[in-house]
């Protein structure tokens, strides 16, 4: 009931114990706190919270427009109310070192379990895009040394993103990274790899996990958990794919009442209103304030 029932170190702890156990993990991308609730009831093994999708809630494409701030207080709201260890997305780290301590102190008081940082320059893009620059390496291990100094829970997951692929190929990627990890790194994210081939190869050459980024409409082939399990991946985000999924949905029903004139034909993709307060745990609230309005499933069967 309300929020989370592990402190943010629990999540942590749980967290390095999973990674350090090996296998791959699925972390889906909730677009708010309600669907992080969902990724955790259906068994995922954390909540992946992109970047791309704080900007887009608001409105706003993914090219470096959002704030700490924004992004600390979503992260904060998803981090609440669930048990899994939330993954957040921290672009370039809003700035250079110094900017980059400060968002991993932030991110940390939001009661993240793990955060990525990137080595493209300010202002960033989206990962999947033609354009991207990536800054030098002095600037990139600088931003992952500073972020790996500031935390004060040495389990709050440091995770090196490169987008170094793009512009100079898989040799660099694995210098690069290699790099980050003796920078501090604990993880890495290879952004926009073509092929299994190469996430096998970066896997292999680093001691640290690995993260596979299955976007939707990117650079990267939709590989299976099964695929990238056997190529060596720890992690797999969907990052914006729920968002994806329900404004598809949303798209197509908003069409539908117009020319249908009601919603009657997508009731049945909806989730209910039973499933809704199953999932917000309202009998607990119930039962612990017996003056909260009792919601009977027999009744409202039908709705
Ligand atoms: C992972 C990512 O950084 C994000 O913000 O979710 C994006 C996802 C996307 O735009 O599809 C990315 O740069 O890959
Ligand atoms: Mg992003």
């Amino acid at each position: 009931m309300l929020y989370s029932t592990l402190t943010p170190a629990a999540k942590r702890a749980a967290f390095r114990e999973r990674l350090r156990a090996g296998g791959l993990l699925q972390l889906p991308g909730a677009f708010n706190p309600l669907s992080a609730r969902l990724v955790e009831r259906k068994g995922y093994d954390g909540v992946y919270l992109s970047g791309a999708v704080v900007a887009a809630d608001l409105g706003l494409p993914d090219v470096g427009l959002t704030t700490l701030t924004e992004v600390a207080g979503r992260a904060a709201q998803v981090a609440r109310v669930t048990d899994l260890p939330v993954l957040v997305d921290a672009d370039t780290g809003f700035g250079e070192a110094m900017n980059v301590a400060r968002t991993v102190q932030t991110l940390e008081d939001a009661g993240v379990a793990g955060l990525h940082v990137e080595d493209q320059v300010n202002p960033k893009r989206c990962g999947h895009l033609d354009g991207k620059q990536v800054v030098d390496d002095a600037t990139a291990l600088q931003r992952i040394r500073s972020a790996a100094t500031a935390r004060r829970d040495e389990n709050l997951l440091i995770m090196a993103r490169t987008d170094i692929r793009a512009g100079a190929g898989l040799e660099a990627t694995i210098d690069r990274a290699r790099a980050l990890v003796d920078a501090g790194a604990d993880a890495v994210f290879p952004e926009a790899l073509r092929d299994l081939d190469e996430f096998e190869a970066v896997a292999a050459a680093l001691d640290v996990p690995v993260l596979a980024n299955m976007t939707e409409f990117g650079r990267s082939e939709l590989f299976t958990a099964a695929q990238l399990r056997d190529a060596g991946v720890a992690l797999v985000i969907y990052p914006v794919s729920l968002l994806r999924l329900a404004m598809g949905a949303a798209d197509r029903a908003l069409d539908d009442l117009r020319t249908e004139g009601s919603l009657s034909s997508h009731v049945e993709h909806m989730q209910t209103r039973a499933e809704l307060y199953d999932l917000l745990d309202y009998p607990a609230y119930t039962a612990f304030d017996a003056g909260v309005y009792d919601f009977s499933l027999e009744e409202h069967h039908h709705q």
